[in-house]
């Protein structure tokens, strides 16, 4: 049962937490779900096709892997509007495009037409009804050194074998994205100062978000109480 404080999330609220790659995007999505009672959409490594061998060939597997990711993320998107909410998610379809395809396609790994091909079918996606925008996008950040010890902490070697220089530009682009971004609410946290081990702390993160989303749906709904 949920702690009376944390009653103000609607059980049919979607909580996504986002971040760049190592920051704690996966752990801190199981515990705040298993402390709501809510559902997880955790990103599935393991059984990625393409991701491996992306890492060793990012050219030639740029398009294949952001379809890939691109056509999981809609199902997960399907079943999460299906099942009426109630879930935490394990990063957002936004980074897809306004991080990694950009990335790519910025520094040439990924082609101008593929860019272009997958940023329309994007579009097209994500302008349908099976398309539930998060009540609140949980945005972690932290310092580089911090984020690389986690990332070689985890120990999957084809992300440990990549150049530092990517984790960086990667880093370095998160925080621009997060400052544009307005697809919905966000609430920023730094990955010093909450302990997921903790309930406590994990109720305070829970509060807050409780917060963002009573301040969003009031104003959807146009109600001043
Ligand atoms: N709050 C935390 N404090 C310390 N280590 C953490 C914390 N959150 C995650 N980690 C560790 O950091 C690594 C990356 O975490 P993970 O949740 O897999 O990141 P992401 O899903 O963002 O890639 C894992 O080894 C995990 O155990
Ligand atoms: N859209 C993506 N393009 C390229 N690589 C991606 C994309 N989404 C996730 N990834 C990679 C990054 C990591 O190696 C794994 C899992 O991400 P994580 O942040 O650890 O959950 O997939």
């Amino acid at each position: 049962m949920n702690p009376t404080h944390l009653s103000s999330i609607p059980a049919d609220a979607l909580i996504t937490v986002a971040g760049t790659v190592g920051v704690g995007k996966s752990t801190l999505t199981a515990a705040l779900a298993q402390r709501l009672g809510f559902k997880t959409s955790l990103e599935k490594v393991d059984h990625n096709p393409y991701l491996e061998k992306f890492y060793h060939d990012f050219e030639r597997w740029s398009f294949h892997l952001q379809i890939y990711f691109l056509a999981e993320r809609f199902k997960e998107q399907k079943a999460i509007f299906e099942a009426g909410g109630g879930f935490v998610q394990d990063r957002s379809i936004y980074e897809d495009t306004g991080i990694f395809a950009k990335m790519h396609a910025d520094q040439g790994t990924m082609s101008a037409v593929d860019y272009e091909t997958y940023s329309s079918l994007f579009d097209a996606m994500v302008l349908t009804p099976f398309f539930p925008h998060p009540d609140v996008l949980v945005y972690l950040e932290g310092s580089l050194p911090s984020i690389l010890g986690r990332i070689n902490e985890r120990g999957r070697e084809m992300e440990i074998q990549t150049e530092v220089t990517y984790w960086e530009k990667m880093h370095g682009r998160y925080a621009q994205w997060i400052d544009g971004f307005d697809a919905c609410p966000v609430l920023r946290l730094n990955i010093d100062e909450y302990d997921v081990n903790d309930p406590a702390s994990l109720d305070e993160i829970l509060v807050k978000v409780g917060r963002k989303i009573e301040e969003s749906r009031r104003e959807k709904t146009g109600s001043n109480v």
